[in-house]
């Protein structure tokens, strides 16, 4: 293929690549939907700029980023399965030797050869990266042990409990009033203890749910809102990954379930070791020998019988986020849907989705049915003949004369305990076996945030000159090495879709400060790919890109170097002077306007200077009557989106522009919704606070202001640059 000819690799973009492959065959398929729960999540999805994705080409073979999905999801599948076995074992060590219990590890490893041949990918040895590295001496530590000590506690008193249920008929038959208020007492005692246990377990686990929320969140957020890889992340692929979902209900339901599960795991473990040693107290190893055969058979069974409810959640997961996003857009194209009349159309669209959801949700319902009567089949019913012939084994051994009350009573005794330890065996051995279901439903929900880990992570070493620009911001003195000079020059630099469509081939032209640049060409020609690029947002594969910083250069009295205005308005939440500032804070811009227009006021007068200079910039956009008009002033807190009109947004778009006083201002047809004589003014205003700019516009009113015109001729890789005769 020509074009890909023309994709010669940076060594830049040769390791990106490496590193996204690798990351990429870690993934198993992606199966992906947007989906929203949390508005600001939402936003972040909703008002991105364009639907971008990041390049899929940058290696030289030919496939798209889907098909290297799809290969990986091909790759992974079979692995996942085999590598189910290690990852449960993995994961079973790291909870069990954080919780001390060494003794139980070996046996719930020899548990899960037998159930769980299935499907915990590799992501597993990553859950504890972030949940399992707490030790004794931190909080979660603490919380772990007290949920494995407050746990085998339940097990000892359900084990006192069952004693004492035998106890009780022993001293009825032999009618000893003292011994049986005696054991009323004691009897109190236990159950005053059980039910302080019960509701501390379930709040020591709720608990550790959220720590764990807490820990993964602010780590996923981390790298989410870090070198604008949410914007990669959800234009990786052709197909749309919905972070927004993981991040949000995903996240929240796996850390619940993975706390249900530390004590789901704990709880039968120590349960079967100490009701198999009392069975072998009671019935001797035969005893225990019948039991366990019972077990093994039960769970092979069953194992071979379970559907995969992993997928299966995972899938579920996924329709919800989708359901939910169809219901997310239209609040947010309301207007737009009703001014075509679009409501029944909407209504067939989300009413397919909410059909697919139904549809999963009811097959799932029904597997869950049916492998229920066979789970309760093999775990609660069958065990009662189990039980049975145990007790026929324990009484037929049971020594001493059948005639005497005191003997009666002994046997009694021991087939009531026995009866409860059976019971209890098998409640645990149903408890495992669920266990194999919560992992594999628990599987779905670890791949889906893992899969959204690892693009975060690959969306980080996005190497070339968007993340060395973006490191820079970290530290500046790398950046210098790059951007040392206050000029924008693409060199040679091939504009390439995420789809490998080339854009402008070897685009080489020097913006200089005073001579502005007008970018024209034909709708979808590459205009805003130019921009995309020189923000990073887009890798380049061959050559080189200069800019300035993005970085506040108080000291010479101007601020950042390039500032972007996008095609599409963006207002953010919070209030008016918000609007204008963003993306700095409040306090940030009370810094940054002491420094540009005050040097040396107290600081009890930063808001004024701040306050002032923002009026004069409102004023100068025309759009002061706002003050007025909302309530609150500057402080006024509304929806700006539904709010203000699209010319008004734009106008308050280059109100932001005006307060960050960049060297160049890359302005994406920001203007086209205002009027020709305010547009006009606004261009006037860049030149005269000295911004140079790089427009893309098709009106001709702005040739002016223009010193240069880079053509896009095409779209298929031609360009022109020629000058402007003033
Ligand atoms: N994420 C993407 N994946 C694949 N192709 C894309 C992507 N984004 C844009 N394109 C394509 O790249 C081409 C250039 O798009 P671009 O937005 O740069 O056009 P433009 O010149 O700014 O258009 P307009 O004048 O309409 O704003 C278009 O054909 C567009 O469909």
């Amino acid at each position: 293929m020509p074009s890909l000819q023309l994709l010669q690799l940076t060594e830049h973009g040769r390791s990106f690549m490496a590193s996204r492959r690798k990351a990429l065959l870690l993934a198993t398929g992606i199966v992906v939907a947007g989906g929203t729960a949390a508005y600001v999540q939402s936003r972040l999805n909703h008002k991105k700029h364009d639907s971008l994705g990041l390049y899929n080409g940058l290696n030289d073979n030919e496939e798209t980023m889907e098909k290297v999905v799809m290969n990986d999801h091909k790759l992974n599948k079979p692995p996942r399965k085999k590598g189910g076995l290690k990852s449960l074992q993995v994961l079973a060590a790291i909870l069990l030797s954080e919780m001390g219990q060494m003794g139980v590890r070996d046996l719930l490893a020899l548990v899960s050869v037998v159930v769980l041949r299935t499907a915990l990918s590799n992501r597993l040895a990553k859950v504890q990266g972030f949940l399992f590295h707490s030790t004794v001496l931190d909080k979660q530590g603490a919380q772990l042990l007290a949920v494995a000590f407050l746990v085998v506690s339940r097990t000892w008193i359900s084990d006192r409990i069952a004693s004492l249920n035998g106890t009780t008929v022993k001293f009825v038959l032999e009618q000893d009033k003292a011994a049986f208020i005696r054991l009323i007492g004691v009897s109190v005692l236990q159950s005053a203890a059980s039910s302080f246990i019960a509701p501390s377990l379930r709040h020591l686990t709720a608990r550790l749910a959220l720590g764990w929320r807490i820990r993964l969140t602010q780590h996923l957020l981390k790298n989410y809102l870090r070198n604008n890889a949410f914007y990669k992340v959800f234009n990786m692929s052709s197909k749309k990954i919905d972070a927004d979902q993981r991040i949000t209900q995903d996240l929240e339901k796996l850390t619940t379930d993975l706390s249900g599960l530390v004590t789901g795991m704990i709880k039968p473990s120590v349960d079967i070791l100490w009701f198999t040693w009392r069975m072998k107290l009671l019935t001797g190893r035969r005893g225990v020998a019948i039991l366990y055969a019972y077990m093994l058979l039960g769970l092979g069974f069953l194992r071979a019988v379970t559907p995969e409810f992993g997928d299966l959640a995972s899938r579920e997961q996924q329709l919800e986020g989708t359901f939910r996003f169809m219901h997310e857009r239209l609040r947010a194209h309301a207007e737009s849907v009703a001014f075509f009349g679009g409501g029944s159309r909407e209504k067939a669209m989300v009413e397919s989705k909410f059909k697919e959801l139904l549809d999963h949700s009811l097959s799932l319902l029904k597997k869950k049915w049916l492998f229920g009567i066979l789970d309760d089949f093999t775990t609660k019913q069958l065990p009662h003949n189990v039980t049975w012939g145990l007790s026929l084994l324990n009484a037929i051994e049971h020594k001493g004369d059948r005639a005497l009350i005191s003997t009666q009573g002994e046997l009694a005794h021991a087939l009531r305990f026995l009866a409860s330890v059976v019971s209890q065996s098998f409640l645990a051995f149903g408890d495992i076996l669920e266990l194999h279901r919560k992992f594999l439903e628990l599987s779905g929900g670890i791949n889906r945030i893992f899969e959204l880990e690892e693009l975060l992570d690959a969306a980080q070493s996005v190497v070339g000159y968007s993340a060395a620009s973006e490191a820079d911001t970290q530290s500046p003195s790398k950046w210098r090495d790059f951007n040392s000079e206050d000029v924008i020059t693409f060199s040679e630099v091939n504009i390439i879709t995420p789809a490998q469509k080339i854009l402008a081939r070897e685009l080489t032209c020097d913006i200089v400060p005073g001579k502005s640049l007008l970018v024209t060409g034909p709708n979808g020609s590459g205009k805003s790919s130019v921009f995309r690029v020189l923000r990073g947002l887009w890798p380049i594969t061959s050559g080189r890109i200069t800019k300035p910083s993005q970085h506040v250069k108080e000291d010479v009295g101007s601020g950042c170097g390039v500032f972007y205005v996008p095609q599409r308005p963006y207002t953010c939440l919070g209030t008016l002077r918000d609007q204008i500032i963003y993306p700095l804070s409040f306090e940030e811009a009370e810094l940054r306007a002491l420094k540009l227009y005050r040097e040396g006021e107290k600081s009890s007068e930063h808001t004024n200077i701040l306050d002032m200079r923002l009026r004069t910039i409102l004023e100068n956009v025309r759009l002061s009557y706002l003050l007025e008009r909302e309530e609150g002033g500057w402080d006024a807190n509304l929806n700006w989106e539904d709010t203000l009109s699209l010319g008004e947004q734009q106008r308050l778009g280059m109100a932001r522009l005006f307060f960050h006083k960049p060297k160049f201002a890359i302005l994406d047809e920001c203007t086209n919704a205002t009027s020709v004589d305010v547009e006009e003014q606004l261009y006037r205003l860049a030149k005269d606070m000295g911004i140079t700019v790089v427009t893309s516009s098709q009106r001709p009113a702005l040739i002016p202001f223009h010193a240069l015109e880079l053509r896009l001729i095409d779209g298929e890789g031609n360009w022109e640059l020629r000058s402007i005769k003033q």
